[in-house]
């Protein structure tokens, strides 16, 4: 128990300092060719209501996926978190509704519009580092360990190719995801 703790530790510490070193240009270069993988996903094109985080600088930049799903006419939801380990996916009708939250991260004000994660057509997950067989290592939240057991939804893990970490440690609550979506494009889980 301890001892996981340690190695998760270790491990997030690794793949933050390799996460801060992926330059801006590729991190640009890779979130548009994301972004458009996931356009010619079916599983996308056919989701009406889909769970997008909103990325921060480190991550991939979902911001120009959210507004095109709304100018889509999707249902968008984005997660609120309540507290630690605890988020609720809340539907956004425009992004200028955000507000900085913990880490800088723009949530709405208030859960007011969350949603049951039972309802959602497609959730698409952040990760620090990911691997083949669709696990993730987050940044210690556990928020997304706790949400996904929730959900009925296709989960697809979005991620830099660069954040790819075979060696991961997978705990008995970890669910891992049906697919990872990177700049190389869309791939199904290995089982
Ligand atoms: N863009 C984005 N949004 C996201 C996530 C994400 O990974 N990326 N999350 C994915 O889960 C959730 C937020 N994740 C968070 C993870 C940690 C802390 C936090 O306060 N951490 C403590 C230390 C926790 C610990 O180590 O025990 C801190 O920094 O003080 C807050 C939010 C929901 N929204
Ligand atoms: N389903 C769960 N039930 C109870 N505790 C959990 C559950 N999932 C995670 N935890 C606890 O939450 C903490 C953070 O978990 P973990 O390190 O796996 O987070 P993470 O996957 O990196 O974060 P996130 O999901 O927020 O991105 C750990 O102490 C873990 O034991």
């Amino acid at each position: 128990m301890d001892e996981m703790r340690t190695v998760k530790r270790d491990l997030r510490q690794k793949l933050l300092q390799r996460q801060a070193a992926l330059t801006p240009e590729y991190k640009r270069e890779a979130s548009a060719r994301i972004f458009a993988h996931l356009l010619e996903m079916e599983d996308f094109q056919n989701a009406r209501r889909v769970f997008l985080y909103v990325g921060t600088a480190q991550e991939v930049d979902t911001r120009p996926m959210l507004e095109a799903m709304l100018r889509m006419g999707k249902m968008v939801f984005v997660p609120k978190t309540i507290t630690l380990g605890h988020m609720e996916a809340c539907a956004v009708g425009d992004l200028s509704e955000l507000i900085p939250g913990r880490h800088g991260i723009l949530e709405p004000a208030d859960a007011k519009r969350a949603v049951s994660p039972d309802s959602l057509d497609l959730i698409l997950v952040p990760c620090l580092g990911f691997n083949q067989r669709g696990y993730r290592l987050g940044y210690g939240g556990g928020f997304y360990d706790r949400y996904l057991p929730r959900v009925k939804g296709k989960c697809i893990l979005l991620a830099f190719e660069q954040m790819r970490e075979e060696d991961l440690p997978v705990e008995d609550f970890d669910v891992p995801c049906e697919g990872i979506l990177t700049e190389e494009g869309y791939r199904s889980a290995e089982v």
